[in-house]
């Protein structure tokens, strides 16, 4: 017998699945999808190392779709191809039903403003305060006074609970608050595209379960489309809408929440399961 998919004996003390976001006509329907964004048939290699090998995704519009997959199989250079961080060597990103390669650095350094990108870290301005740092992207790409900076800041510090710690430096706070503060600068420019990278790692399961309700209860009042690279299967229960599993470049496996953690795949049911025996090699 294969492995036990975590959706049986343990099932009470994992979070539910969600269910997928609702699919009819306008945003979030299947007709949408890949208009907000869509990679198709993405190559790419460092040296003579092929990491992304034809990768193709359509992401649902308006949805939290979680990617996962085993470490090295190219979660990130996905994430930084979406920013326009990284170019194809083939393929392409279409954000916004536009090829980012096909337009000018200009054009796509405006596009970059339509996203909010959460990186491990959190990566704040260590020298700035928590204040500073979520205001910082306001005072770069807008021309709104500090009266309107303040407004904005404060409601989004305190949507993710850090109304207390504005004033601290980023080495004043846990983890789990650079996170948030992360998350909230990311968020500042109410961006259409948010991804997450890794937003639990280094997290206990307590502040991965407060963060994962940040992101849902942000979500459920900004409806942006939301990528979220992760390892963890409680995150990927809780927020996903959709999920995706990568291996070597390729996207192996996608479909709604509900069906992946249900699914008979056998790459979905190793990566669940934590299994080493299964098509999930390490080579
Ligand atoms: N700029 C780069 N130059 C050379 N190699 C790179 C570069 N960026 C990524 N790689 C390599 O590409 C592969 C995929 O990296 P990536 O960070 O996307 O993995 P990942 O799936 O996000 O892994 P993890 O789950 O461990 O974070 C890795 O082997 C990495 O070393």
């Amino acid at each position: 017998m294969g492995p036990q998919v975590q959706d049986n004996a343990d099932t009470e003390i994992l979070p539910p699945v969600r269910e997928a976001a609702a699919v009819g006509s306008g945003p979030g329907s299947e007709s949408y999808a890949g208009s907000v964004a869509s990679v198709r048939e993405l190559h790419k290699s460092f040296g003579s190392f092929q990491v992304m090998r034809g990768l193709s995704l359509d992401f649902q519009p308006q949805a939290i779709t979680t990617i996962l997959g085993p470490s090295g199989t190219g979660k990130s250079v996905l994430l930084k191809h979406m920013v326009g961080l990284l170019e194809p060597d083939s393929g392409s990103v279409r954000i916004f039903g536009k090829d980012i390669w096909a337009m000018q650095e200009r054009e796509r350094a405006e596009l970059r403003k339509r996203f909010g990108v959460l990186f491990q870290d959190g990566a704040l301005f260590g020298s700035m305060s928590v204040y500073d740092n979520v205001a910082f992207p306001l005072r770069k790409h807008t021309d709104l006074s500090e009266a309107e900076i303040r407004d904005i800041v404060k409601a989004r510090l305190q949507e993710v609970g850090l109304e207390a710690a504005e004033n601290k430096a980023p080495n004043e706070i846990s983890g789990g608050m650079k996170k948030r503060a992360g998350f909230a600068r990311a968020l500042v420019l109410n961006p259409e595209i948010v991804l997450f990278d890794e937003p639990d790692s280094g997290l206990d399961p307590v502040r991965t379960s407060l963060l994962n309700d940040v992101i849902l209860k942000v979500h459920a009042e900004d409806k942006g489309t939301y990528v979220v690279v992760t390892h963890d299967i409680r995150t990927a229960r809780k927020v996903s809408d959709y999920v995706g599993l990568i291996w070597k470049g390729q996207v192996v496996y996608y479909g709604p929440a509900k069906e992946a953690f249900a699914s008979e795949d056998p790459f979905v049911r190793q990566f669940l399961a934590g299994d080493s025996v299964g098509p999930l090699g390490m080579d």
